[in-house]
């Protein structure tokens, strides 16, 4: 609790985490759900830590703004330096640790003000001002190295957005990413127009006149360009169009195409597998993996590929890229051959990963440092080329969907308006009566909350205790309660004793509620139609954490079935080890599922946790219908709070020489 943890790629995080602050460059994801008790205890373990931290470095420690972890791995760096490092440039030490504990890949200098801004406690002039960091920083051996070694940790870099100060360790990670992209545009692969004309006609049919179809586009620039992003929100039919750009490339090659599949999480990849088998159009006997799997990366090693050891890969595809930290983006690149085409799919406006780095979201607004190579005359359908408003993005390889297939347009409408930030809209939305998908519902008046969780448990109940797999499968995913915290009454504790309550009282009268205790393994005996969370991989039940199934009665004993895909899968209860009653979920973990219905509970009060990004992810798991049950004031709050990851993949940065890798 408290202290620092290192990841499987070495990177320094604090379990315990710091006060949550968004907005800027910080990001509150890490903290969801800790209790008071944690907290409690994390005061204590830094009050010990913090002792010896004076002046301005004491302030930031004793307000919250560092934990621990900052102070230590900076007072660490000082002592390896050799050298006396001043005050001013062990604060930039710190805060550059501090932003990666928060999910950036370095310190905006120029913005340090917004990480202060919630903290009351640290009052002007607290902390230096930019100028004179960057001036502290670059006369420090942290910098420009000791005369007595060669350590230099940190890296000051210029970019658009102002000075950027990073951890060598993510300097190097981004350096890479920067260049293997950079050398990746000067050439595009060397294939006939035609025949990629003819491919794309094969797979999606003849075009349709004057319509501008971004999913064969898609498959198009895929042809003609190593590098492809396919953005998009949920179910604009990005793995769809996956399916189809393999089919191309695959008739391109003459069937001889070795595709390598994979996604961040076992989960995820288990998803788009599912999805890939389903699929026609895709190239049979392709097998989907975890990003780790694919390069042969366990936890503390090396990857058994990487710069000298390529992956054998005509073609590799990542699914759910949002969630792809830096340090695996930055392997995984380090490990494809130039002639090796990638194409990263998913949705730049979902959470990013819970490490440093929000890749996909760079990559989606990245300015080219060159002029992109023409993109072959004949390949494209040229009337959707020139008309397009994001042309010279698409040259870059960036594709993104716009037409949602799955859900209706007023989810649709809420979503793009969070999207833009845009409040004000978001409000009038949830209150406007001809919209009816979407609505807001104050905390006191939960009476259609209830009803829908009664419809729910009732239904999974009668599956269950009838062993209809399928019928059961379907009520689970009819309707989802989704929390921002795990702890306290308005996170998944409270509400999944609100629920099992509810059940108990309600149709489903004789609901067997056990202890939803979030986090804690069941250790009673399950029931029919009885909901459950997987909360950790295991390979040999291929269940996955975020994975949710249902008890339901087989003969005379049970079974807990999950769906994937098509596919109903029966697994007994005794061999599934990790798993919880399912009453409610957070936010984080429904990443990646989709219910028809979704009730999005939000705090009483603004919640650093809750952001754009994390309301985005809660409505946009909805197929028909969303409840938000919360104040206007709360609601527009969240709109209003985004988590903007510092990092420097965005648009160029300089270095001084020395600093070139
Ligand atoms: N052009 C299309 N024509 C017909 N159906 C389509 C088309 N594109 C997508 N679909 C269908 O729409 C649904 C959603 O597509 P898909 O699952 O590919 O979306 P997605 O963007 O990958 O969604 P998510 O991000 O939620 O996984 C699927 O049933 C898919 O078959």
């Amino acid at each position: 609790m408290g202290g620092a943890r290192r990841d499987g790629g070495g990177s320094v995080r604090s379990a315990g985490g710091g006060r949550p602050v968004s907005g800027g460059q910080v990001g509150a994801a890490e903290t969801a759900g800790r209790g008071d008790d944690v907290l409690a205890a994390r005061t204590r373990y830094d009050a010990r830590s913090f002792a010896g931290a004076e002046g301005v470095l004491a302030t930031l420690c004793s307000s919250g703004v560092l934990d621990a972890a900052d102070l230590h791995i900076t007072r660490r760096l000082a002592r390896l330096c050799g050298e006396p490092v001043d005050e001013v440039a062990q604060i930039g030490a710190a805060l550059a640790v501090r932003a990666v504990r928060f999910g950036s890949t370095c310190l905006a200098v120029s913005r340090v003000a917004e990480i202060v801004g919630p903290f009351p406690d640290v009052t002007p002039p607290a902390l230096p001002a930019p100028d004179d960091l960057v001036r502290a920083l670059s006369g420090s051996p942290l910098v420009r190295g000791a005369d007595t070694g060669p350590l230099r940790p940190l890296v000051l870099a210029s970019s658009a957005d102002g000075p950027l100060l990073y951890l060598r360790k993510y300097f190097r990670q981004e350096q890479l990413i920067r260049e293997a992209l950079d050398a990746r545009e000067l050439t595009r692969p060397d294939v006939d127009a035609g025949a990629v004309a003819a491919a794309v006609e094969e797979v999606f049919g003849p075009a349709a006149p004057g319509s501008v179809d971004l999913q064969r586009l898609a498959a198009q620039m895929a042809a003609v360009s190593w590098t492809l992003v396919v953005a998009g929100g949920p179910g604009t039919g990005k793995t769809y169009t996956v399916a189809r750009i393999l089919s191309v490339l695959d008739r391109l090659s003459g069937g001889s195409m070795r595709i390598g599949l994979c996604a961040p999480t076992g989960r995820a990849a288990a998803q788009l597998q599912a999805a890939v088998s389903a699929d026609d159009a895709a190239p049979p006997s392709v097998r989907a993996v975890t990003v780790h799997s694919l390069l042969g990366w366990r936890p503390g090693s090396t990857p058994r590929y990487g710069r000298g050891n390529k992956l054998p890969y005509d073609v590799v595809v990542v699914d759910e890229t949002s969630m792809l930290s830096m340090t695996a983006m930055s392997k995984l690149l380090a490990a494809v051959r130039p002639d090796t085409r990638v194409i990263l799919v998913g949705d730049p406006h979902q959470l990013a990963s819970v490490e440093a780095g929000a890749v996909l979201a760079d990559l989606v607004d990245r300015e080219a440092s060159a002029t992109p190579v023409a993109v072959p005359p004949g390949a494209v359908d040229v009337h959707v080329f020139a008309g397009l408003d994001d042309r010279d993005r698409v040259e870059r390889g960036v594709v993104t969907l716009q037409r949602g297939h799955r859900f209706g347009g007023g989810i649709a409408q809420v979503a793009a308006a969070i999207n833009r930030g845009d409040a004000d809209a978001v409000v009038a939305l949830v209150a406007d009566p001809e919209l009816s998908e979407v609505s807001l519902v104050p905390p006191d008046e939960l009476d259609g909350v209830r009803d829908d969780v009664e419809a729910w448990g009732a239904a999974m109940s009668r599956a269950g205790e009838q062993g209809d797999a399928a019928g059961a499968l379907d009520a689970l995913d009819a309707h989802r309660v989704l929390c921002a915290h795990r702890d306290g009454s308005w996170g998944v504790q409270g509400w999944s004793r609100r629920v099992v309550e509810w059940l108990a009282g309600g149709e489903a009268g004789t609901w067997q509620g056990r202890s939803p205790g979030a986090g804690t393994a069941t250790s009673a005996i399950p029931h029919p139609g009885e909901p459950l969370l997987v909360t950790a991989n295991n390979r040999q039940t291929a269940t996955f954490n975020g994975d949710s199934g249902v008890v339901i009665r087989s003969g005379d004993t049970l079974e807990v079935v999950f769906r994937r895909g098509s596919e109903i899968r029966r697994l007994h209860p005794t061999r599934l080890a990790d798993v919880v009653p399912l009453y409610a979920m957070t936010i984080h973990r429904s990443q990646g599922s989709q219910f028809d219905g979704v009730t999005v509970v939000l705090p009483p009060e603004g919640s650093e946790l809750l952001t754009r990004e994390l309301l985005y992810t809660a409505v946009t798991r909805a197929r028909r219908h969303v409840r938000i049950v919360g104040s206007t004031e709360v609601l527009a709050a969240a709109v209003r709070r985004r988590v903007q990851r510092a990092s420097g993949l965005r648009s160029p940065v300089t270095v001084t020489e020395r600093d070139q890798l």
